[in-house]
């Protein structure tokens, strides 16, 4: 049977260290699950590729530069939330330019994968530290 929810695609990162560890950014006050800490990413803007969406999100949330290039596919989140269905395609960046600032989030940091689950995640991302426990 079909599903009344919309999907919404959002694009997200882990950005990572040459220590293997990963990026993670804190939900601000005032916004859905705030608090919980995130995979720094976002909707895409009429007319971009999930690439340059990200490439600019990571611009705006974290002041830090990359290029498609340097986005590798890892997996991907699709979970059913109360008003849409998310699908979220997960990227891994080994390479960038700039040092991640705070610039949308309450908090950054940076964690070992196997470390992530003690940090509390949205629902969605769950299923994406497995992967990431892999690959690193
Ligand atoms: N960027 C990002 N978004 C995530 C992650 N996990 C997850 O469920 N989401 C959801 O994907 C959507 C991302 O939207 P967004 O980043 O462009 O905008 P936003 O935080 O202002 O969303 P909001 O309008 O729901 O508050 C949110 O509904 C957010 O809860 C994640 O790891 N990274």
């Amino acid at each position: 049977m079909a599903t009344a929810r919309p999907i919404l695609l959002v694009v997200a990162c882990a950005l990572v260290d040459a220590d293997r560890r990963v990026l993670i950014a804190q939900r601000p006050e005032g916004k859905s699950l705030a608090g919980l800490w995130e995979f720094p990413g976002g909707k895409l803007e009429p007319g971009e590729s999930p690439e340059d969406a990200l490439i600019r999100e990571l611009e705006e949330e974290l002041g830090v530069s990359t290029r498609t290039a340097c986005l590798a596919p890892l997996t991907f989140a699709s979970h059913a939330y109360e008003g849409f269905h998310l699908l979220m395609p997960l990227y891994v960046c080994r390479k960038w330019e700039g040092f991640p600032q705070p610039r949308e989030h309450a908090a950054l940091k940076w964690v070992r994968p196997q470390a992530l689950r003690d940090y509390p995640m949205p629902p969605a991302d769950l299923p994406l530290i497995a992967p990431l426990c892999d690959l690193l």
